[in-house]
């Protein structure tokens, strides 16, 4: 679905100083894959995910999303998930969730129909009718989820979604993305600082290092479905931990 080839990007301050946000980034994503995109502050991630979604333009290289038999339309074909969840608080859950198909003008009662049942996949049901004032932080994230859903994208694209939350509550929500991703059968491609979530989540797993920035690896986790807590103490998974620390100097 996605192949990248040796792509780079270059910002350009306003009095001419050069800052390369990411070079060489390498890779293939296939529908369905989730990919955790992992590496330390200001090494790219967020530039990549802006690439993806066709809001920054690279400077170099080669980018393909879609086939000619299935063409990738950017404004409506991508789904984005922040650090914060962005509801706007004078809207009821329904109401956010629908924002996108309000947007894009899609039929109101299909949109509906599918709002109801993401509210209902990201274990909000009963919900509807609250403000986001009324919910936790973690079903705050549930409720951006489901909004980038809502408009059926093909592409998923999450800038460190969890990266507010408490501990715990963050793990409770990546065994939810699990699931929602297995239920979904969408291809995510997820920016996360953390190692064991990049191991946890991904399907596939891009390291990017910073000084210079770069791609450094990607490669396939391949750790069985589903994917529990206690995997995180076992030998595989703290090979692919080890191997990440590796790449980025921590090891
Ligand atoms: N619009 C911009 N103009 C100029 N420089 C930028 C711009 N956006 C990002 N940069 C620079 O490009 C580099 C990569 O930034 P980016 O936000 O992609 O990193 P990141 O890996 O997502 O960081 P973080 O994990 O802290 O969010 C950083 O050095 C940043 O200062």
């Amino acid at each position: 679905m996605i192949r990248l080839e040796g792509v780079k990007k270059t910002y350009v301050s306003r009095e001419g100083a050069r800052q390369v946000a990411i070079s060489d980034a390498t890779m293939t994503v296939n529908t369905g894959d989730l990919v955790s995109l992992v590496g330390p502050s200001g090494c790219g991630k967020t530039t990549l995910l802006k690439i993806l979604a066709d809001l920054h333009d690279a400077d170099e290289g080669v980018i393909e999303i879609g086939t000619d038999d299935d063409p990738f339309t950017p404004g409506r074909d991508v789904g984005m998930v922040f650090q914060q969840s962005l509801l706007l608080k004078w809207r009821r859950v329904l109401d956010n969730v629908m924002l996108p198909a309000e947007i894009l003008g899609l039929p109101r009662a299909e949109a509906r129909a599918r709002a109801r049942h993401l509210i209902e996949m990201v274990g909000l049901a009963g919900y509807e009718d609250k403000y986001p004032y009324e919910l936790s932080g973690g079903m705050q994230q549930r409720v951006a989820i489901a909004r980038a859903l809502v408009h059926d994208p093909k592409l998923v694209l999450m800038d460190e979604p969890f990266g507010a939350l408490d501990a715990l509550t963050r793990e409770k929500m990546n065994l939810e993305l699990l699931r929602i991703w297995e239920e979904s059968g969408k291809t995510i491609v997820f920016v996360t600082h953390s190692i064991q979530e990049a191991v946890l989540l991904g399907s596939h797993c891009a390291v990017l290092t910073s000084g210079p920035a770069r791609m450094a690896d990607y490669f396939d986790i391949d750790l069985p479905y589903p994917r529990t807590l206690d995997m995180k103490v076992t030998e595989p998974f703290g090979e692919y931990t080890r191997r990440i620390y590796k790449l980025l100097g921590m090891a």
